[in-house]
């Protein structure tokens, strides 16, 4: 039997990246042992990977950003994803760290049910995925625990990297050479405005697949 030690599960739009604006399922993964300085989702980390309390399945759907998980058996979230939310084609799972938990038979079942499935991750974990899972890897190269597993940027969908000064732009660097044919979607941290201006300047003035990634969610104030 698999479980998922499960944050939060909520529906919105995707609103960031490449695939902006499109109707998803988010599944907060609890955890992450990365543990940026900015990162909006520290609720994740407390209580550890595992919980130190677990909640009742039925309240990670009210909850909203708040600590507390609920182990969740991957049959029963599949069933609860799709029965609350029938007309949403997308699931994105997040976290917190989704590739911390084996999230493998968890995207088999969703795609056995006719799911699109997205990854977002900070990419330091080796995970294998199937072909028809759309990942998103979003590197943590100044941060202690965020090493980039170079397996995960070369199969990532999009690079979603984060920027809040200067020396972002130069840690990104090498990865742009590495990887020239890759989109990168270029996220300004924390909607800050300096960081916004650099990361616009960057996608008007360099060649390649670029993109300007703002947290749309954060201006019109949804999930
Ligand atoms: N609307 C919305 N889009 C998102 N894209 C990535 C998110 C995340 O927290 O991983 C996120 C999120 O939390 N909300
Ligand atoms: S990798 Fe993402 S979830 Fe993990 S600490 Fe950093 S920002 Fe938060
Ligand atoms: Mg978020």
């Amino acid at each position: 039997m698999t479980s998922y030690y499960i944050n939060e599960i909520f529906p919105s739009v995707q609103g960031e990246g490449a695939k902006t604006g499109c109707p998803a399922v988010f599944v907060r993964f609890q955890g992450c042992s990365v543990r940026c300085p900015w990162c909006d989702t520290k609720y994740t980390w407390k209580g550890g990977a595992k919980c130190a309390s677990l909640v009742p399945a039925s309240e990670i759907f009210v909850k909203d950003r708040k600590a507390g998980c609920a182990l969740i058996e991957k049959e029963a979230l599949v069933r609860d994803i799709t029965g609350r939310y029938p007309n949403i084609p997308l699931v994105i799972l997040t976290g917190g760290e989704p590739c911390e938990q084996d999230i493998g038979p968890l995207c088999e079942s969703l795609r056995a049910r006719g799911l699109d499935i997205a990854v977002e991750t900070s990419g330091h974990v080796d995970f294998d995925f199937p072909d028809y899972v759309y990942v998103v890897v979003s590197p943590k190269l100044g941060v202690p625990n965020g090493e980039l597993v170079p397996r995960m940027a070369r199969r990532a969908d999009e690079i979603k990297y984060v920027i809040g000064n200067e020396a972002d732009l130069e840690r990104m660097k090498p990865l742009r050479v590495a990887y020239p044919d890759k989109l990168f979607c270029l996220q300004p941290k924390s909607q800050d405005k300096e960081a916004t201006r650099l990361c616009f300047e960057y996608v008007i003035s360099r060649s390649g697949k670029l993109r300007l990634s703002l947290q749309t969610e954060k201006m019109i104030d949804i999930r």
